[in-house]
């Protein structure tokens, strides 16, 4: 029997009434209302976005089989600032979106929109945060999103939605208001197709769209590349409470909201979403044995092969159920060491992204751990928007990783060979 890591309603923080969110009886079901604060006297803001492009090559170092780069640790502060910032914003803005969604006796859990607006409106708040904090430098992104149905005519009210979560979210830091095609630029700045020259920054808006629309677990997933390998990321975790979900039922009264970030040498850190000096440092489990380890998976079954995590946990002597959330929150709570193994074996045919991995990876590298393919192979984000991989995505500390991949690599034989019986 898995683990089901879910979060009620309950959860959350007070909320204000559906009624203050949505206006009563005035919209059809698929709309969703958000209020602004007051508007204050903006300026306007134009914002320099040329098209992405690469800064002119740079001599790098050797490639090293880490896709998480060596530098000194006093590199990419302000960027790291920066993408924390973002990243605080953009949570801010999805958490506003997720509760009038559950809060809504109007909105139909199947209905997508909640989820097209905190998208878009989330990659729109880090493109324009990342390029408000670091005006001087050129910038690509490459996101999830882009403007091309947002464009559309009978897309007209959900980018006017878009823009008016904007500006309320942004006012609480900037003196500042953006117009719908501000908006849209900015989502447009996602279109970098990444690669091994020069810096990158990766964004998923919202990671885990299915939790998302659950009502649980879903992540702002950033991370910059410096010459293909990851240099610093960050990832906010709304929903996670801030102790681990091991114990979930004790703790199921406590606060949620976390951010974690790290940066290539320095460590990686937790801090609280609404309590940016709560931060604290973080490390993977010390666990060596697998017996007194636990593993994460995907909650939805589609994302990931449950029966080949189910043998390898079985061959590696794992005896807890399997602890199944949404998006790279796993990778968070595997860096703080609330499990020791996270399986990830999409199904046949699906290439994953490299913005779906790269915060993640960044956080439980520099918290001790090790992410690889299920050959062994270390991650490489510098060969576009794809990361090509062999079968699945593991990740552990360092002395569980050799037995694991044992255990993957035995697994995935028997899978093939009773495949082929057929
Ligand atoms: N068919 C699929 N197989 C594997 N992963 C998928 C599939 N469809 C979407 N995803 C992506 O898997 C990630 C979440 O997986 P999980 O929560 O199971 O770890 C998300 O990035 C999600 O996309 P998205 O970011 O659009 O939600
Ligand atoms: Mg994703």
């Amino acid at each position: 029997m898995a683990s089901r890591v879910r979060f009620s309603r309950t959860i959350f923080s007070p909320l204000p009434s559906a009624s203050a969110l949505i206006p009563s009886g005035s919209l059809p079901p698929a709309s969703l209302s958000l209020p602004l604060s007051n508007p204050k006297p903006y300026r306007r803001l134009r914002l320099p976005f040329p098209p992405s492009h690469l800064p002119p090559p740079r001599s790098s170092p050797a490639g090293s089989a880490s896709p998480v780069a060596a530098m000194s640790s006093s590199s990419y502060d302000k960027e790291l600032a920066a993408a924390k910032k973002a990243a605080s914003l953009a949570a801010r803005l999805c958490q506003k979106v997720q509760k009038a969604l559950l809060t809504s006796d109007v909105q139909s859990k199947a209905d997508k929109s909640p989820v097209t607006v905190a998208d878009y409106g989330s990659q729109a708040i880090v493109s324009l945060v990342l390029r408000k904090e670091l005006p001087s430098e050129s910038f690509s992104l490459v996101a999830e999103e882009d403007s091309a149905d947002l464009r559309k005519d009978e897309a007209q009210e959900t980018l006017k939605r878009i823009t008016e979560l904007v500006n309320d979210t942004i006012s609480s830091e900037y003196s500042m208001s953006v117009s719908d095609e501000d908006v849209l630029i900015a989502i447009d700045s996602g279109k970098s197709e990444g690669g091994p020259v020069g810096q990158h920054w990766v964004l998923d808006p919202i990671d885990g769209t299915k939790g998302f629309l659950r009502g649980d677990q879903y992540a702002i997933a950033l991370a910059l590349l410096d010459e293909g390998k990851v240099v610093l990321g960050v990832l906010g975790c709304p929903n996670l409470p801030h102790t681990s979900i091991a114990n979930l039922d004790r703790h199921s009264q406590n606060k949620i909201g976390c951010l974690f970030y790290a940066k290539t040498g320095d460590g990686a850190y937790m801090q609280s979403l609404s309590d940016p000096s709560s931060n604290a440092k973080i490390h993977v489990t010390a666990t060596e044995n697998p017996a007194d380890a636990s593993f994460f998976e995907s909650y939805e079954a589609a994302h990931s092969l449950h029966d080949l995590s189910k043998a390898i946990a079985e061959k590696l002597g794992v005896q807890a159920p399997p602890v199944r959330i949404d998006s790279q929150a796993k990778y968070g709570a595997l860096a703080r060491g609330d499990g020791a193994i996270y399986l990830r074996f999409p199904h046949k045919g699906y290439r994953e992204k490299i913005w779906d991995h790269a915060a993640g990876c960044i956080v439980v590298a520099e918290a001790g751990g090790f992410a690889t393919d299920a050959a062994g192979n270390a991650l490489d984000f510098s060969k576009g928007r794809y990361l090509d991989l062999d079968t699945g995505i593991i990740v552990t500390n360092k002395k569980l990783m050799p037995s694991l991949l044992n255990a993957v690599q035995e697994s995935i034989k028997a899978k093939n060979q009773s495949a082929s019986h057929l």
